[in-house]
């Protein structure tokens, strides 16, 4: 047998079955591996697009090579998507030095797992922050309200739970309400209801899902009541037209006391795709006090996102992940717009780094765990 490959399942029962400190811990690391990028954005060499061939069927299937070279982490990532669909692929993972196969992974989990947890590096770190309480938990209900039923909305919303059910966090929280926006199809449950039995009567998490509004302006009741309450909000949607709205969170009606939202979006990856309206880029943009969007790459995210190439955002308006040193430069204060709330933004595109450092951390936690059952 071939220790050298990963296999999708594989990955998935361990972060199933992994602590709250292990998912910390990869957010910790997948921040240092982000920090690495925000350096030196040369360890990221030029990505490679080649269609299979020049005839209609052929010319729609795309192969994507997105290498990374550093000391610390070395590999590649293929990518094959059909009609920019079923994106499939592997992620290589070699020894910087001797090109020695450390291991090769089937791509689909590790790549949802990272963009999860690559997401919620601001949201923890805003957490964990001592000197400000930026999260005001009415009731210490946490509203979490998730855009999408997909892999990565699933992964978004474990990731999250995982986190604040630490024993950091768990203390400050009665319960944990979780609110799905559905597009045509309800996520099925099972896994997610599974491990908010696993915390016992710790907490209570509570699952609703609410469906997208069709009209104009996206909008259900339900769901609209859901986004304004948030306290912590994740985009997993593909949408040309977006589904989160500025005056969804600066109407008070939900909201009588002080709020802060975390928001990060995922799902859009084409210059003419949009989670949020364009209203929701602009107050960045107009700020005062130079508070800025958070980005996993600079570089990428004004090429590749709808929503801050609609607003014309330049460098200056956003940070990378890697950049983040003050919480303060992501807090947008909603106050001038008759809402008590304070909003963070943050973008993120995907970056190979994030895989293969991901993937080199999976292989040293899973050698841990397999250490300590001999
Ligand atoms: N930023 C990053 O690093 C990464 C981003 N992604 C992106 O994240 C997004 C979600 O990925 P993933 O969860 O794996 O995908 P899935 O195919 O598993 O899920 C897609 C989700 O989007 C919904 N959806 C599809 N079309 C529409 C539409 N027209 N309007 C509203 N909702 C729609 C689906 O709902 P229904 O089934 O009801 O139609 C489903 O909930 C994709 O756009 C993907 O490219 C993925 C990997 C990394």
């Amino acid at each position: 047998m071939n220790h050298s490959i990963v296999t999708d399942d594989e990955v998935r029962e361990f972060f199933l079955n992994c602590s709250s400190e292990t998912v910390i811990e990869s957010i910790a690391d997948l921040h240092e591996s982000l920090r690495l990028y925000s350096e030196n954005h040369g360890i990221l060499p030029n990505r490679i697009f080649k269609t299979l061939g020049e005839n209609d069927e052929d010319s729609k299937i795309s192969h994507i090579f997105m290498p990374v070279v550093s000391r610390d982490f070395s590999g590649i990532k293929i990518l094959i998507s059909n009609n920019n669909k079923n994106f499939q692929g592997v992620i290589n993972l070699l020894e910087p030095e001797t090109g020695k196969l450390n291991g090769c992974f089937e791509a689909k989990q590790i790549t949802a797992i990272r963009t999860a947890l690559v997401s919620c590096i601001g949201l923890y770190k805003q957490l964990s922050d001592p000197h400000h309480g930026w999260f005001k938990f009415e009731d210490g209900i946490c509203q979490l309200t998730c855009f999408g039923t997909g892999l990565q909305a699933f992964w978004h919303i474990y990731v999250c739970i995982k986190i604040l059910m630490s024993e950091a966090f768990k203390r400050s929280l009665n319960a944990i309400k979780v609110n799905i926006l559905y597009h045509k199809n309800k996520m099925d449950l099972a896994c997610l209801k599974s491990l908010s039995k696993s915390f016992g009567n710790e907490l209570n998490i509570d699952f609703n899902q609410y469906q997208l509004g069709t009209g104009e302006d996206h909008k259900s009741p339900k769901a609209n009541d859901a986004v304004s309450s948030s306290d912590i909000i994740f985009g997993c949607l593909p949408t040309s037209t977006p589904n989160l709205f500025l005056n969804q969170l600066t109407n008070s009606k939900n909201s009588n006391e002080p709020k802060h939202t975390y928001i990060s979006l995922i799902g859009s990856y084409k210059p003419i795709m949009h989670e949020c309206d364009k209203d929701l880029v602009d107050v960045f943009k107009s700020s005062d006090e130079n508070v800025r969007i958070l980005v996993d790459s600079r570089e990428h995210t004004l090429l590749e996102s709808g929503e801050l190439i609609d607003s014309e955002i330049n460098p200056d308006n956003v940070i990378e992940i890697g950049e983040l040193d003050s919480i303060k430069d992501i807090v947008l204060d909603l106050h001038g717009k008759s809402s008590k709330r304070s909003i963070t933004l943050c973008k993120i595109v995907g970056l190979a780094v994030m895989d293969v450092a991901f993937a080199k951390k999976f292989l040293n936690l899973k050698a841990k765990d397999e250490a300590c059952e001999e």
